[in-house]
């Protein structure tokens, strides 16, 4: 699995897919793009080859006749997962109807792999009924997975709903198609995740904290979401970048998401404890800056209720809730400190994580874990990407679920 198929359309957000282009063939991913004929007024195919490292492919391609095997068949064939992006109202509306009057169109046709769809246009335009009517009824075909415009600045100075999601977004997304071949085993299922370090005010500018960036977290959520899940991340985290689809609650006390999670945990199916929830927090807590002269040299301190073991408590018989244990110390060290958070807290399963090494833990675009469940089934994953570990939690927790016995 690490074909890319890129079809592009004629939309000015073109120019974005360049990036996206850029960076799987940089990493050890087989890039084509096909262009329409407006696509080329936007970028050229030779912008595309040359960052792809291979031919970019137009209708000229197409209607050529030495190639033997129609090029369409052949496309489609190699492609594990194909993106359109942007997708224009016009090129949605021929894969509405199934319409095939390009290279693009009948390489959609003739190929079987799961589709992702990244629309760009005008807010005017996004909103029309017939592009909605023709958005909705491409998507009943499972086939067919939605990376949803945002809302935001348009190239035309409006302000509105109809910006392509941003390159790193749609990365996100390919890279979870490549991993899970596109399955939508969360569909239906609500999943909660909360991430990142939570800040404990002192007063209004000092505060006890950790190095939590809540990456492993927020990769979590986009690997449900990937997957079909409904999500919410509860975060304290201070990244920008999200997802239309993702409901984000951003927080930055233990106490603020300890009232988020509990709010919301009634109807998670799943629920991550990826954050770095503080331990301790100041009893004095100013709401205004103190003086250094007022600063107490001996800050006395108070236990923060556990959220996760909280939950726990709370749950119901289908519920799982799920821990994440951020240890230092040697591998056998950082699971035994793990096993015993799992049975204390009476979590459904625990992922031991090293935090004390150079590529896992905080800040790091990789990770490993070791996962343990409240049965004793282990499953340790190799050094990742944050987002694969997401998906091999859940690969992990679904087929517990299953086979119970296992
Ligand atoms: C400057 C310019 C910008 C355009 N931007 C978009 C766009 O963002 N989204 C869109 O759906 N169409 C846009 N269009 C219109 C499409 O290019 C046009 O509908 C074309 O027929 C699409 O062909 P295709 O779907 O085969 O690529 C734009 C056209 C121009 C001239
Ligand atoms: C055009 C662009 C890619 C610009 O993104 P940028 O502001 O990040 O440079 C983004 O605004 C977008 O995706 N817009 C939707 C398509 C659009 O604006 N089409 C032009 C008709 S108004
Ligand atoms: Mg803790």
């Amino acid at each position: 699995m690490n074909n890319v198929l890129i079809g592009v359309s004629g939309g000015i957000a073109a120019y974005k897919v360049c990036e996206v282009v850029s960076s799987l063939a940089k990493s050890s991913i087989a890039v084509k793009v096909i262009l329409t004929k407006s696509a080329a007024e936007f970028v050229t195919p030779l912008t595309f080859a040359t960052l792809s490292r291979q031919p970019a492919y137009t209708d000229a391609d197409f209607w050529q006749p030495s190639n033997g095997r129609p090029l369409h068949i052949e496309l489609a064939e190699w492609a594990d997962v194909f993106l359109l992006a942007p997708v224009t109202a016009n090129t949605l509306a021929k894969l509405a109807y199934g319409m095939a009057d390009n290279l693009l169109t009948n390489t959609v046709l003739a190929s079987s792999c799961p589709i992702l769809l990244a629309p760009a246009m005008n807010t005017t335009m996004w909103q029309q009924p017939s592009v909605q009517d023709n958005w909705h009824r491409t998507l009943q075909d499972p086939r067919y997975t939605a990376i949803a415009p945002a809302d935001g600045i348009l190239a035309c100075d409006a302000v509105g709903t109809g910006r392509m999601a941003e390159p790193a977004l749609i990365l996100g997304y390919l890279e979870s198609f490549l991993f899970t071949q596109g399955k939508q085993d969360l569909q239906g299922k609500t999943v909660l995740v909360n991430a990142g370090g939570t800040r404990e005010f002192i007063d209004s500018v000092r505060f006890i904290g950790n190095p939590s960036t809540g990456k492993q977290g927020i990769a979590i959520a986009q690997a449900a979401l990937h997957r079909g899940a409904k999500v919410t991340l509860v975060t304290a985290a201070n990244t920008q970048l999200f997802h239309s689809n993702l409901k984000v609650i951003r927080v930055q006390t233990a106490a603020e998401m300890h009232a988020a999670m509990l709010e919301v945990f009634p109807l998670a199916d799943i629920t991550i404890a990826a954050a770095a929830v503080g331990d301790v927090r100041s009893q004095l807590q100013s709401t205004s800056k103190l003086p250094k002269s007022e600063l107490p040299l001996n800050l006395a301190l108070e236990y923060i209720p556990d959220i996760v073991a909280d939950l726990s408590t709370r749950k119901c018989k289908d519920q799982i809730v799920v821990g994440f244990a951020a240890q230092t110390g040697t591998k056998m060290e950082v699971f035994a400190a793990a096993q015993d958070k799992l049975q204390r807290k009476g979590l459904d399963a625990i992922a031991a994580n090293t935090v004390n090494t150079m590529q896992t833990g905080f800040g790091t675009e990789t990770n490993q874990a070791t996962f343990i469940d409240k049965n004793g089934r282990t499953q340790s994953t190799p050094l990742c990407s944050k987002l694969e570990l997401g998906h091999r939690l859940f690969d992990f927790l679904l087929d517990n679920k299953s086979n119970p016995k296992q």
